[in-house]
């Protein structure tokens, strides 16, 4: 074991093992995750070689025998519950995407939640046993965010109860979805719906693409990868072209609306349900937000804790580099955010289960506020962390550039997540739609719930306007860093709101006033979910009992708040005396910081980084995996070339 290591473990004040506990719920919790974890450390099936030796070929080949032998070995070994299998996976995964991720994270989950109960008797028994392997086809060349504007039909043809399925142009070709290149047999497809003459929108239809058996396209289908991309190499993302392709009329996922025999069209109590899955996705990452970040997190400071390099006081031995402050200043605050989107994915994930079973019984109040958490806090995190694996990968100097680090495949792997399931802007201009109808009916002194509750409060407080009032803050003191982000949030969803009503009065449309409002829009998002994310981390530490682990985390907390206030001193009184705390905070933190990112508990498989492993023995690792390059394999190549030369 690395001395300097050990030596960070030693001098930590908390008990790693509590923490780790309270970050899986119980150490029953975190005993069990370890054993399953185990069953695919010591499991000789999933000892391979880095899949950055291999081509996209091999890679993709590799990526399917791995996904169809976690099936057989979760069967073997009685796994059944969604979170336990979600630990097996994430362990065998390592950093890469699995082949069949789409079928698990939205063919299936669109069948659960969009399927009649007809519906999921004939198709669940073929998904769960991966008869039927599937996934989500709604992006098309011409069209990823505007969804209203998708080309593809579905038209009902009431002779033969059937849908005719078609892409009638080049930029209707759906493009993107993961795993229709090669590996699905079916997709639910999302198509504007006709019948009878009239287009009643979008809607989701089981389409098989491939035979069962032969694994053929069928007739009428053109499908295919899309080719090398910057990241996602074991994943083919495909095309799909259908031609009059007729499906049964029972394949039109009908718990929410319906097309009856004759072709009548029974309409949904709310248009928004087909976008269900895509809500649900957006939830869910906020958490992989967290585990992204704090992996990275968890590379970059436990090698900084064993790399030395240049000279602090003349003549003294070089100093570990996370001694540095401009080294803390980088990875703290990072680390800060991970424990914070830790309790935000969980409240994310929390919150996003108890609306949607209000969903079930029929109680629709709660999507719009559903909607915009989930896309305000998806953009947010995902632009923090994936700005913030950058930092932990360039906070490793060259070594953090090789893909044996661990972090280039963590960040080619995580960046899409601001791009698919809702491009980031687009999300956080959602929120904000959300937001200025808030405070309108704020105004209008309707009482607010839930997360804008606060928009109500300000109003109450002082009537003069927000933007008016002073921020003081006692920067010691988390209640009173959280009220300054309440202030900031509510002022800039006011500015964003009066910047809407002047544009309106120059009598323009509604639109272009929206669209010469985007930057206030945004901004108010981005205010109000980073004040959610500050709040979430006060509460948590309110259930915290462990007096040592209470205190780190609420120095992160402080650190996390303060540090954002000078990221966005604009928005509040520059406090002069906040980066002297700041500082203050760096060295408090600077005892803990490897026992903060153990407590993690990224087992080194999963972490996959030689610059990361838990005993801190990084250039011998380095220099081994090295030798393991395919160009090593032989001493000499080509040498024909070097001989022609040599000849000249
Ligand atoms: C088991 C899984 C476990 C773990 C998985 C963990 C993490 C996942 C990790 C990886 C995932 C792997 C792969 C994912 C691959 C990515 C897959 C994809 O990308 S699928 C395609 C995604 N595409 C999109 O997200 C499209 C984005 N565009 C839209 O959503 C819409 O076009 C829009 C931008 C929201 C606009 O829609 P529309 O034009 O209809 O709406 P308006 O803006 O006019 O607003 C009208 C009204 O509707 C409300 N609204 C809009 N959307 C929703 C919604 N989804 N739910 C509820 N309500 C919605 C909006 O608020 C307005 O309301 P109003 O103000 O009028 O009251
Ligand atoms: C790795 C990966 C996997 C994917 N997997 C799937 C999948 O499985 N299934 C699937 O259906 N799709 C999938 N997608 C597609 C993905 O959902 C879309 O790329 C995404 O929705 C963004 O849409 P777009 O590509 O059309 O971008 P665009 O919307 O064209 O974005 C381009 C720019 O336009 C801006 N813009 C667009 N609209 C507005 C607006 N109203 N106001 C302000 N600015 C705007 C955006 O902010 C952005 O800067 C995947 C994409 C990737 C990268």
């Amino acid at each position: 074991m690395n001395p300097d290591i050990c030596r960070e473990r030693e001098n930590a004040t908390f008990n790693t093992e509590t923490l780790t506990n309270m970050l899986d719920g119980s150490a029953e919790k975190t005993r069990r995750r370890r054993e399953i974890e185990s069953l695919v450390i010591n499991d000789p099936d999933f000892q391979h070689d880095d899949p950055n030796f291999m081509s996209r070929s091999e890679r993709y080949d590799a990526a399917v025998k791995k996904s169809s032998q976690m099936i057989m070995k979760l069967r073997d070994y009685g796994i059944s519950d969604p979170e336990e299998i979600y630990f097996y996976k994430r362990t065998a995964r390592r950093t890469f995407h699995e082949a069949f991720g789409l079928h698990y994270t939205m063919f299936l989950p669109t069948l659960y939640s969009q399927c009649t109960p007809e519906q999921q008797k004939k198709w669940l028994p073929l998904a769960e046993n991966f008869k039927a392997l599937g996934t989500y086809a709604q992006t098309e060349l011409g069209h990823g965010t505007h969804i209203r504007k998708l080309e593809t039909t579905a038209t009902y043809d009431p002779s033969t109860q059937e849908f005719v399925l078609n892409c009638p142009t080049v930029s209707s070709i759906k493009w993107w979805p993961g795993g229709l290149g090669k590996t699905s047999n079916h997709a639910i497809v999302l198509a504007q719906l006709y019948t009878l003459g009239k287009c009643h929108g979008l809607h989701a239809f089981i389409v098989p693409i491939r035979c069962m058996k032969t694994h053929q396209p069928l007739p009428g289908v053109t499908v295919g990868d899309i080719g090398p991309k910057f990241g996602f190499e074991e994943v083919d993302n495909g095309y799909l072209k259908l031609e009059n392709v007729r499906i049964p009329r029972e394949n039109m996922l009908m718990k929410y609306a319906q097309v009856e025999p004759d072709g009548s069209y029974l309409k949904p109590p709310s248009d928004k349900l087909t976008y269900g899955t895509m809500v649900f996705i957006r939830a869910m990452i906020v958490g992989e937000s967290a585990r992204a970040l704090s992996k990275s997190c968890t590379i970059a400071i436990r090698y900084s804790a064993v790399r030395h390099q240049s000279e602090l006081r003349p003549g003294e031995p070089e100093p570990q580099i996370l001694d540095y402050q401009a080294q803390q200043y980088k990875l703290f605050p990072l680390l800060a955010a991970a424990y914070a989107f830790t309790f935000v994915g969980q409240y994310m994930s929390d919150t996003y289960h108890r609306i949607t079973g209000h969903i079930n019984q029929g109680d629709f109040s709660q999507l719009p506020e559903l909607h915009a958490l989930a896309a305000g806090l998806k953009a947010f995190t995902t632009w923090t962390a994936n700005a913030g694996i950058e930092v932990c990968r360039m906070a490793c100097g060259g070594h953090g550039y090789l893909c044996c680090s661990g972090l280039p495949d963590i960040y080619v792997t995580f960046t899409p997540t601001c791009t698919y399931e809702g491009e980031n802007t687009v999300m956080m201009l959602q929120t904000a739609r959300f937001l200025v109808k808030c405070y309108r009916q704020a105004r209008e002194g309707q009482q607010l719930s839930g997360t804008v509750s606060y928009l109500n409060e300000q109003q109450r407080l002082q009537p003069q306007p927000v933007s008016s009032r002073p921020t003081v803050v006692n920067i010691n003191d988390l209640a009173s860093l959280v009220e300054a982000y309440k202030l900031r949030a509510a002022k800039l969803v006011e500015v964003a709101a009066k910047s809407l009503q002047g544009e309106l009065q120059r009598s323009i449309s509604q639109e272009d006033a929206w669209n010469n409002s985007s930057i206030e829009l945004v901004r108010a998002s981005d205010a109000h979910c980073h004040y959610v994310v500050v709040e979430l981390f006060a509460a948590k530490l309110s259930e915290i009992s462990d007096t040592a682990v209470h205190s780190v985390l609420n120095t992160l907390a402080l650190l996390y708040a303060l540090h954002g206030i000078t990221l966005n001193s604009g928005d509040f009184l520059q406090l002069s005396q906040i980066t002297q705390r700041i500082k203050a905070l760096l060295v408090e933190i600077r005892p803990n910081a490897v026992a903060l990112v153990d407590s993690f508990d990224y087992n080194d498989e999963m972490l996959n980084s030689v610059l990361g492993r838990y005993d801190g023995n990084v250039y011998e690792s380095m220099f081994e995996w090295a030798k393991r390059s395919p160009l090593n394999r032989t001493e000499v190549r080509s040498f024909i070339i070097f001989n022609i030369i040599q000849k000249k």
